[in-house]
């Protein structure tokens, strides 16, 4: 099976169609994070989940230490997977329902122990220091993660322009971009074909 490929950070309709021409596979959507220019209302993610459930790409929530408030919210709104940085606090571990990509990075990369034998935890998101910042990272310090069954899923800065070495030196189950493939009026066709190809050649 080759690399798939999750674009993050959608917010516009027409975003949708540009991941469904170029068959994506994941789509990542920031909630309940006004701190990103990226984040969604409820409303809006309603929109672009009808959209998307005309394909078959997966939809993430991608949320920044969400309260279990929040997490039932996200769960109501029919996400595939939600993505959670920085902090997973007990009460949600207990309590979720959707599989968990769980976000590590530079500073806590180590952490990702702490989960391999958490069923609810499907996959590992390796990320730079700041989340959706495009900034990379150096990726020998993933060189000796064991690969269990957990997705391995690679973000940070990534691009058409570095993607091809990133796949070949990590074999990554999926690659995450959000920064690599925007514009000055957020996602942008060309780039996400570009990307697409680079990844699928
Ligand atoms: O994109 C955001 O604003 C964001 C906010 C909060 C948590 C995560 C966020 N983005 C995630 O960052 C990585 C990679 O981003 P980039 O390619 O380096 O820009 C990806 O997983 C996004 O979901």
């Amino acid at each position: 099976m080759g690399t798939k490929i999750k674009i993050c950070g959608i917010t516009r309709p027409k975003e949708v169609t540009m991941l469904i021409e170029n068959q994506v596979d994941f789509a990542g959507m920031v909630m309940f994070y006004p701190k990103s220019k990226r984040n969604n209302s409820i409303e809006n993610a309603k929109i672009l989940l009808k959209k998307l459930s005309i394909s078959s790409i997966q939809t993430v929530a991608v949320t920044v230490s969400p309260t279990i408030e929040q997490v039932m919210e996200i769960q109501a709104l029919g996400f595939d997977y939600i993505q959670i940085h920085n902090i997973l606090s007990k009460e949600v571990l207990k309590e979720i329902r959707l599989p968990i990509l769980k976000a590590f990075h530079i500073s806590d990369l180590g952490d990702y122990e702490n989960y391999q034998s958490c069923s609810k935890v499907f996959g590992y998101v390796f990320d730079s220091a700041i989340p959706g910042s495009g900034e990379t990272f150096d990726w020998s310090i993933l060189d000796h993660i064991p690969r269990d069954r957990k997705l391995f899923i690679l973000a940070g800065g990534l691009n058409k322009d570095n993607v091809e070495k990133a796949v070949r030196q990590l074999r990554p189950d999926i690659i995450d971009v959000c920064t690599g493939v925007e514009g000055e009026n957020g996602k942008d066709a060309l780039k996400i074909k570009e990307l697409v190809n680079k990844v699928n050649q």
